[in-house]
């Protein structure tokens, strides 16, 4: 009778795999399982000695099969004790293997997959997926060498124009640590003396939303729709996985950040389980605060590097780069590739310096960067606005913003600009900071041929201009574009080019080799899109 039964739900179970109707088929097995778990307790009741091998058999397939249902339904840390039970029943189970191969580099354990992956060659079923073992496998040792040495080069990609789909980046941590920071609650530091371009580390969304909001004033309705699946995805993320759970909860919520503990780092590497956590389902409460303060929106030049175009719209959750405070004037910037975001040093970073990057367009005025902090729930005291703050009070700096706000001749904001900059005895970076805050008048001038002859000399040289805000902030592409677009049209190439060929560097990380900029400069797609 119960021998019936269970060859029906087997039956069932199967059809309703291959359907994949997941869910269903989980509730099938799951039946299945309890039945033969129920009838190995009894076998030595049964007089046919081959029942007990054709039963642990049944179960081990019945396991594996359900593993691969979880796994579907991204059930992982399931779907993982699922493998491991088939597996205690047949050690070089093929299907369980490959599975739990899968599922270990989804969750980035590269070299737990390379095991699994090896040891499903010895199950005698291998011979005949010998070609999609052999390709998961070597995908794995790519990745974990990645993954180890950080070698990643996404030179191709760029040279195709960003086209088809990104390359398959692994999870990477290079020289970077968590510790308490002082601009506000932790922040990540640097270990060692780092290289302008130095990739800081890889990290792979726990979700992202993306869509295309069209027109000029986006659809605020469409955007609402977005932020919801995203929160519903995180939340789905979160439940399923012990350790997105137990990473996720690291974040700040924006209480009392200051009083927030340090993570080990050890639980971002890649390789890593996640703790227990004793909560199955985070309190959607809690995620959404610590989505307020994380968030991360892909910001245009990633947009173009995702090849979308400009009504492109991308809000993701990246947990390490949660760790980066803001500055006015950072040392650190991102690229999202699919759903991994890279994080560089945009300028040589000495050895426990706090990394930065910007939440926000920081080629803008103080009072526009002021509202933006704002929106994002602080006020940001870099030394750029501390500076500028001070200067703010003489009167010259308003006239002149009030003055471009009213279509004022950027020639002549900028000569005042300048001008004032000599008498209030602006020196160094400090010069960058107040150029880089009136980007938008300096790139309108050097783009108007006529501005330019017009101010001659009373203006700087757009090449000064731009050396002096990447030296103060980094590197920008809109800096790179306009340096390229004015090479194009006259001037030294081969100087410009070491001058495109640095900024790029710090725009882009040493991730892009130096032929693939040549060749990304020459495509000319950095549509300024802020
Ligand atoms: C993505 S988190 C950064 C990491 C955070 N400090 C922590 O301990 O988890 C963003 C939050 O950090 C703080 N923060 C980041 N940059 C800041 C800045 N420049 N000034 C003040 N607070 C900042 C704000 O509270 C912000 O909501």
């Amino acid at each position: 009778m119960a021998e019936e039964l269970m060859q029906q739900l087997r039956s069932k179970a199967t059809e309703l795999l291959l359907r994949e109707e997941w869910a269903e088929s989980v509730v099938a097995y799951s039946h299945f399982i309890t039945l033969c778990q129920d009838q190995l307790s009894k076998t030595h009741e049964h007089p046919d000695p081959d029942y007990l091998p054709k039963l642990q058999k049944s179960l081990c397939i019945a396991l594996s099969n359900r593993a691969e249902a979880r796994s579907r339904l991204r059930e992982f840390s399931q779907a993982l004790e699922d493998c491991d039970q088939a597996l205690k029943i047949e050690s070089a189970h093929f299907k369980s293997l490959l599975c739990k191969g899968k599922i270990l580099l989804n969750l980035n354990r590269y070299s737990m997959a390379i095991e699994c992956f090896k040891t499903a060659h010895l199950d005698p079923q291998s011979g005949g997926n010998s070609e999609t073992l052999n390709g998961y496998l070597e995908k794995s040792k790519k990745l974990e060498f990645l993954s180890r040495t950080g070698a990643f080069d996404l030179s191709d990609w760029v040279v195709n124009g960003f086209h088809g789909k990104p390359p398959e980046l692994a999870e990477y941590i290079g020289p970077v640590q968590i510790l308490k920071s002082q601009i506000s609650g932790r922040g990540l530091f640097t270990t060692k003396n780092i290289d302008a371009g130095t990739l800081l580390f890889v990290t792979k969304a726990v979700a992202t939303e993306r869509g295309i909001l069209a027109g000029q004033d986006p659809d605020e309705n469409a955007q609402l729709v977005m932020w919801k699946n995203f929160v519903d995805e995180v939340v789905e993320s979160a439940s399923r996985c012990r350790r997105t759970r137990s990473l996720v909860s690291t974040l700040s919520s924006g209480e009392d950040e200051n009083g927030l503990e340090v993570p080990e780092m050890s639980l971002f590497r890649p390789e890593t389980e996640g703790s227990n956590h004793p909560h199955e389902k985070p309190e959607m409460s809690s995620v959404l605060s610590i989505l307020d303060v994380n968030s991360l929106v892909e910001n245009a030049i990633s947009a173009i590097v995702l090849g979308k175009n400009s009504g492109y719209y991308g809000v993701g959750l990246w947990v390490l780069a949660s760790f980066i405070n803001h500055s006015c004037i950072p040392n650190a910037r991102r690229l999202h590739v699919g759903d991994h975001v890279t994080v560089h040093a945009s300028r040589d970073l000495k050895a426990g310096e706090e990394i930065t990057f910007a939440y926000f367009d920081v080629l803008s005025p103080l009072n526009k960067r002021k509202e933006m902090s704002k929106t994002w729930g602080f006020e940001c005291n870099c030394k750029r606005c501390k500076f500028e703050g001070d200067l703010s009070t003489k009167q010259d700096i308003r006239e002149i913003e009030m003055g471009l706000e009213r279509g004022m001749d950027v020639g002549g904001a900028v000569y005042r600009l300048e001008e004032g900059m000599r008498r209030w005895v602006v020196r160094g970076k400090e010069k960058g900071y107040l150029r880089a805050s009136f980007w938008a008048a300096f790139c309108e001038v050097y783009r108007s041929e006529k501005t330019v002859k017009r101010w001659g000399r009373r203006i700087p040289p757009m090449d000064s201009v731009v050396d002096s805000i990447a030296e103060a902030m980094g590197s920008d592409e809109r800096l790179l574009k306009i340096v390229f677009e004015k090479t194009k049209k006259h001037g030294d190439v081969a100087v410009a080019l070491e001058r495109v060929l640095k900024l790029g560097r710090g725009v882009y990380g040493k991730i892009v080799k130096k032929q693939a900029l040549r060749s990304l400069v020459e495509l000319d797609i950095h549509e300024q899109s802020y």
